[in-house]
């Protein structure tokens, strides 16, 4: 106990940027590919981070993870299965720590049936707009057959053809247009067919880390024509335009096109897709149907995805690992007093 200026006695607590600047420290042990290090270890985020009393540490793979450490938090993305199970097996023996993310959850966004899996029914009254997913179907063997599949399943050409799991290599993104019917035998399963959306060429890259959103345009594939669809037949390998660097400049678009999805919408969809899917890390692709203001498609959730590509991602990241750090106080000075969380 203290005494106070006033004549009572207060508690003795310390508040959170007193017992940050006296430890000085949130460690952060990351395991990312070399790619993923670059883009998002870049020199300014280092910086800010030492600042704020923020480490980095790198995670040798080659060594047991619970001899590394201690970590307040784990950030990963590799390449493989094996590695998600040393991270469950270490969260399951360190609790305390905050692994980004759970594997479990990145699992089903690595798969592009459940990644899209409930979108449609969530629940987003007063949202000004809509969100749909493009109808789309499994195939795990024999594509000549699958002709007949999407006729049942009511798919209409074109259709977009994108390998069923997303594992990080290039083929895992190597997208096809399938024109009609026959060109489906020339693609290798295991796939997704999905109806390809007219949008009016531009796509929203919806970027989320923890509770803030952030939004880019990036150009995508053109409009397909009623006139194209008739007289195009075969199969069309996917330049990959949206993952370029660069967002696009809303001067150079149409005003209907260029509009970004509005911001209830946003706040909804992302509030849901966090509690659903139990991710902090992870951008949405989003396109506008083409002629309509408010109808929306989720065509792609992408885990830990490429932040040096968004605005002001390194003070973003250093306000949200910060925002851990908090929590992680305040849950100890919780216990510390004995009151329920
Ligand atoms: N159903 C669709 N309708 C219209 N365009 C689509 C559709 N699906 C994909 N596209 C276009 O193809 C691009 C790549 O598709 P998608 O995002 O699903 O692939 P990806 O390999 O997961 O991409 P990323 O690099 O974002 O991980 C999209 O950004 C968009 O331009
Ligand atoms: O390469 P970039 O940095 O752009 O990031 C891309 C990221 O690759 P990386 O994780 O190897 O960096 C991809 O991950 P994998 O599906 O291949 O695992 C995927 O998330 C893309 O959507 C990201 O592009 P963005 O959607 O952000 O434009
Ligand atoms: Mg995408
Ligand atoms: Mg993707």
């Amino acid at each position: 106990m203290v005494p106070r200026g006033d004549g009572e006695v207060g508690l003795e607590t310390t508040s959170f940027e007193e017992t940050h600047q006296q430890q000085k420290k949130l460690v952060i042990g990351y395991a990312l590919t070399s790619k993923k290090k670059k883009s998002f270890l870049q020199p300014k985020l280092e910086v800010l981070a030492r600042k704020k009393g923020i480490s980095f540490v790198s995670i040798d793979q080659d060594k047991p993870l619970s001899e590394q450490g201690p970590f307040d938090v784990l950030l990963h993305k590799l390449l493989g299965n094996a590695w998600h199970e040393v991270i469950e097996d270490y969260q399951k023996k360190h609790p305390e720590v905050t692994v980004l993310d759970p594997p479990g959850s990145i699992q089903r966004i690595y798969n592009r049936q459940s990644m899209l899996q409930g979108i449609a029914d969530l629940n987003l009254p007063d949202c000004d707009g809509m969100v749909c997913v493009p109808k789309q179907m499994v195939v795990l063997k024999d594509t000549t057959s699958s002709a007949d599949k999407v006729a049942e399943a009511g798919l209409k050409f074109p259709l977009v053809a994108k390998p069923l799991l997303v594992d990080g290599t290039a083929k895992s993104h190597q997208l096809f247009l399938a024109y009609d019917r026959l060109s489906l035998a020339e693609l290798e399963p295991p796939l997704v067919l999905q109806e390809f959306v007219n949008h009016g060429g531009v796509l929203f890259k919806v970027f989320v880390v923890g509770d803030v959103i952030r939004v880019v345009r990036r150009f995508s594939l053109p409009n397909v024509s009623n006139c194209e669809k008739a007289k195009v037949a075969g199969v069309f390998q996917f330049p990959r335009v949206s993952s370029a660097a660069a967002s696009v400049d809303k001067s150079e678009l149409d005003p209907r096109v260029a509009e970004l999805p509005p911001k209830p919408l946003l706040e909804g969809l992302v509030r849901e897709l966090r509690n659903r899917l139990g991710l902090q890390l992870f951008n949405i692709d989003m396109i506008r149907e083409h002629g309509s203001s408010d109808v929306f498609y989720v065509i792609d959730i992408n885990y830990f995805p490429g932040y040096g590509k968004m605005p002001d991602y390194e003070q973003v990241f250093i306000d949200y690992f910060l925002s851990l750090a908090q929590a992680k106080h305040n849950k100890r000075e919780c216990i510390k007093s004995g009151i329920e969380m």
